[in-house]
């Protein structure tokens, strides 16, 4: 059974590449995309039948580092991450437009206000499915670190309306069109905003109580419930377990197994409804040489089972 959805016309995928380190404070996250494609995911992705294409963006990022970007309203590198975001929507945009499934590498996921925002733009009544230890829906009145790859939702959904930095985010995303998978590290903040918010929310606990096959299920019952909607999927590599994609910057322990992160992208994908696909926070300059090449693997391997990769 193969994942082809019949909103993507072409059977055409579009990789974008967004090396960006800006929504959080460790280097090296800016070097995952590459590191992805280096390690053949664009040949893999041949393999299973697409024609794909490709945008690294490293020299367009470059030039939009602002020179002086200092905190605004207790976020970091405003400037830095609003001009990302915002050209990368665009891109984004147009690649969904084009009827192309669009595939993002992360770079850390503030790189979500680009890729929700551009998809969105393209397919309004669209759900999201957010697999993450985090629920990365802050505001900057709410986030303890000040780190924006905390708080992409918040603004995705019209939560922080009042930053300067922010205008062009438009509240596309409704309450009842986004689903957790993989939480387990949430501020006090987010669990107050997600219940007040009914939000529907698979935590681990959830996925030790009824297993992943019974939660996407769930997931899919609760924002898709005829299967028939778009769906983006955002996956953080460290939904993971840490054993499984330790090279992330923000890793906790009592994650999703190999199985059941690979298990949620098959399931996905089999809908056909599928049509773009985030892998973040993947850093090649954690742990060592062995972890890295294991997380740059589950990287390539979750983004060939969006795009149609079944064992059989
Ligand atoms: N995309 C991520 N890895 N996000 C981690 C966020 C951690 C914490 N909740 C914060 O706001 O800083
Ligand atoms: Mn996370
Ligand atoms: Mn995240």
């Amino acid at each position: 059974m193969v994942g082809t959805t019949p909103l993507i016309k072409s059977r055409q995928v579009s990789i974008i590449g967004v090396p960006f380190n800006g929504g959080q404070p460790q280097k090296g996250v800016e070097k995952g995309p590459l590191r992805l494609v280096d390690s053949g995911l664009a040949e893999q992705l041949q393999e299973l039948g697409w024609e794909v294409g490709h945008e690294s963006n490293e020299n367009i990022i470059n030039e939009l580092q602002p020179s002086s970007d200092p905190d605004v309203m207790g976020l970091k590198q405003p400037k830095f991450v609003s001009a990302v975001t915002q050209n990368v929507a665009h891109q984004i945009h147009e690649r969904a437009k084009q009827g192309k499934f669009v595939l993002t590498l992360g770079g850390d996921h503030s790189v979500a206000l680009a890729t929700v925002s551009g998809v969105f733009g393209v397919y309004p009544d669209a759900c999201l499915i957010w697999v993450d230890a985090h629920a990365d829906i802050n505001t900057p009145e709410a986030t303890e670190s000040g780190n924006i790859h905390g708080c992409p939702l918040s603004f995705l959904m019209g939560l922080s309306t009042d930053h300067p930095d922010f205008q062009w985010v438009k509240p596309i995303l409704k309450a009842n069109r986004l689903v957790y998978i993989g939480l387990r590290d949430l501020d006090a903040f987010e669990k107050k905003t997600i219940k007040s918010l009914g939000i529907q929310a698979f935590t681990m606990h959830h996925v030790d109580k009824y297993g992943i096959g019974k939660v996407v299920d769930m997931a899919l019952d609760h924002v898709n419930p005829n299967r028939e909607l778009p769906i983006h999927l955002s996956f953080d590599v460290d939904a993971l377990d840490p054993s499984v994609a330790p090279s992330t910057g923000t890793p906790v322990r009592g994650g999703l197994t190999f199985r059941e992160g690979h298990y949620i992208c098959e399931a996905i994908a089999e809908t056909g409804l599928l049509v773009a696909a985030d892998i973040m926070e993947v850093n090649p300059a954690l742990e060592d040489e062995v972890a890295v090449a294991q997380t740059i693997q589950v990287g390539c391997s979750l983004a060939r089972c969006c795009l149609g990769e079944t064992l059989l």
